[in-house]
């Protein structure tokens, strides 16, 4: 139920403007207000099926004296809630109702703004008329138009910029865009365009997206929560900029990266945008370039650590939990290593949080291995792999690996380590290094002489898997991939670092330094590679793979734990997604243009993982989880306004 005095309300998903409305109202406030009242279609406050009204009332001085208007309320259909499709939510709450002031506030609001395919109904009911041209279009010539108006940027990082406007201006056409132009908007919206965007998100600052909170906030970020517009968040990605693909420490603007993530959360994973909540966590930089640049956006100070750190982060975790409640998933993402593995270990006891680079680039590349398998032969367990990068990513791995070779043979998780081995940038880890190891890279150190060199480790190991997560590029050299090419039919190679130019080799040098052998997938895109006049493609080993689907999974089952197991399931899943055609091409991932479907698998594995596991709160399981995670995805296409 609702009350105009503000002081209580029922509905989880109200709008932000509701809440807004009851926090001013409680506290009295003399600023700028809407009041918002729900009522039935007598007009009575409480009732479910509501009508919101919305009243503008500007108190705030002589000069603006009380403004009162009712205006057009806004109507939709069966399955919606507040606006949103998705049975992630309670179906039974329909229909959704929302009033607007004004069309022109109607046209101004991304939520709901239709642009040129407002009807012509629409537009007399809505207050819209003159404030439209006469002609009315349809959502696919909408997003015809925008693809011609995109593809006449030839500069990435533009296309970037013109895609925010779209998602600022219009989210269903932003969203329809990104969907039906997946293979050609991921490398934009994503991995590596976002890469450079982050960089230089100062100078292309427009609107905020996402909500910072910095150190300045310590103490107040329940409010600062609040202050967001939406109250039922169900995916927050969260970083803090320590460590973003491979460029780096960008402090406050890595929040390109939770935006950048989440947006393929709702067109990959079909998680509705108003329940994903992107956060950047301020606690300054250490790069000097961004201290000293003057459209810089963050803290202009160097990081914090230590007690002062650890204060932040556990009131954020906290504040969090009591405000969206425990089946909330948190997603770290781009922490610096030595952040990443302590917040996983910290919080992984008390919340549903995930990291994306431990633990989903894990999944992604395990499922590429499996696939890799039917095309090089033999188990898990008869390879051997050389990482150059012990990292989140290399070591994440690289556990995953031994635990899969582990559940595969019965060999204890102690002994299937041994087949993996890896170099970071002091050389092969062995166990006469053991002492100087971080705790993460321990594991690793096996009994062998020390070798610095990539290409001397290559040699002496002979790997037939070489995995690149070391953020470093152009290390796999011409002598490294010709190495693996003599001791192997076709050599197994992985490239992960992000973006491109991170990248541990390209595809065109993979496929030419080792004669057209290798299997080769990389973390950022590459265009398919002529050599010898047959043309080779290959796969995209990147974590957007994994995590819609894997958060879908988790969401649907109303999990409250991630296990190990999930991960595992979610790899088996994607790497039973290969085709026999995909294998012919010698593609080990599938195409991203199937990608709903392919999460939808995913999150069908995994949510049928967290009920056998006991960790599922959502009950009854679904019978038919794969066709029931489908029901649940948001679409993008249009609602019709009574
Ligand atoms: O964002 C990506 O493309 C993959 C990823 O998590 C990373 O490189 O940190
Ligand atoms: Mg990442």
């Amino acid at each position: 139920m609702f009350s105009l005095n503000g002081s209580s309300f029922t509905n989880n998903s109200l709008s932000g403007v509701s809440r807004c409305v009851t926090q001013s109202s409680r506290r009295g406030a003399s600023g700028p207000m809407v009041v918002v009242a729900a009522v039935n279609s007598n007009g009575k406050p409480g009732d479910r099926n509501v009508s919101v009204l919305v009243e503008n009332s500007m108190k705030e001085s002589a000069a603006a004296p009380v403004e009162k208007e009712i205006k057009s309320t806004v109507t939709g259909g069966v399955g919606d809630v507040y606006g949103e499709d998705s049975a992630t939510e309670d179906q039974s709450i329909t229909p959704w109702t929302l009033s607007v002031a004004s069309g022109y506030s109607l046209l101004r609001n991304p939520h709901y703004n239709k642009g040129l395919a407002f009807s012509e109904k629409e537009r007399d009911s809505h207050y819209l008329r003159g404030l439209l041209p006469p002609v009315v279009v349809n959502h696919d010539l909408q997003v015809k138009k925008m693809m011609n108006n995109l593809r006449q940027y030839e500069v990435p990082l533009q296309r970037y910029i013109a895609m925010m406007d779209i998602q600022e201006m219009n989210e269903r056409l932003y969203y329809k865009l990104l969907m039906d132009n997946v293979e050609e908007l991921l490398p934009i919206v994503y991995t590596p365009t976002v890469g450079e965007a982050c960089q230089k998100y100062g100078s292309i600052f427009r609107r905020p997206q996402g909500l910072f909170i910095s150190l300045k906030e310590k103490g107040k970020i329940n409010e600062v929560l609040k202050n967001w517009p939406e109250r039922k968040i169900q995916v927050i990605v969260v970083t803090d900029g320590e460590r973003i693909l491979g460029l780096g420490d960008l402090g406050c603007q890595g929040m390109g990266i939770p935006v950048g993530k989440l947006s393929l959360y709702t067109a990959l994973g079909g998680i509705r945008p108003s329940a994903c909540l992107p956060i950047t966590i301020d606690v300054g930089t250490n790069n000097e370039d961004l201290l000293n640049d003057e459209f810089y956006i963050g803290l202009r100070q160097r990081r914090a650590r230590g007690q002062e750190y650890a204060e932040l982060f556990d009131e954020f975790m906290y504040a969090v939990k009591q405000n969206y409640g425990e089946k909330v998933l948190i997603q770290f993402e781009d922490f610096a290593n030595h952040n990443a593995f302590d917040l996983l270990a910290k919080y992984g006891t008390s919340h549903l949080v995930f990291n994306d680079d431990i633990q989903g680039t894990a999944s992604v590349v395990l499922a590429g291995l499996m696939a890799s398998l039917q095309l090089v032969g033999g188990t898990l367990a008869e390879h051997t792999f050389l990482f150059l990068g012990a990292g989140e990513a290399g070591t994440g791995i690289a556990e995953l690996i031994a635990l899969e070779m582990s559940k595969q043979t019965g060999i204890p998780l102690e002994e299937t380590r041994k087949k993996i081995w890896m170099l970071d940038s002091k050389g092969l880890i062995v166990n006469s290094r053991m002492e100087s190891l971080q705790h993460f890279k321990r594991p690793w150190a096996h009994e062998h002489e020390p070798v610095k060199e990539l290409v001397n480790a290559v040699k002496s190991i002979k790997p037939t898997v070489l995995i690149g997560s070391s953020g470093a590029g152009r290390t796999f050299t011409k002598e490294v991939v010709q190495a693996m090419a003599t001791f192997n039919e076709k050599p197994i190679i992985f490239a992960l670092s992000n973006p491109t130019s991170q990248s541990e080799c390209t595809a065109e040098e993979a496929y030419t330094w080792s004669e057209g052998r290798a299997i080769f997938a990389s973390g950022s895109p590459f265009a398919p590679v002529e050599y010898n006049g047959k043309v080779y493609a290959s796969g995209q080993a990147n974590n957007a793979y994994i995590f819609p689907g894997f958060g879908l999974g988790l969401i649907i089952s109303g999990a409250i734990r991630v296990h190990d197991d999930m991960l595992l399931a979610a790899s088996e899943a994607l790497a039973e997604q290969v085709s026999q055609e995909n294998f012919e091409k010698g593609l080990i991932y599938p195409p991203f243009t199937n990608i709903r479907k392919i999460s939808a698998n995913i999150a069908a594995k995994v949510a049928a993982k967290a009920y056998e596991l006991g960790l599922a709160t959502r009950l009854p399981e679904p019978v038919n989880l794969v066709a029931y995670a489908e029901s649940c995805m948001y679409s993008p296409a249009y609602r019709s306004y009574r």
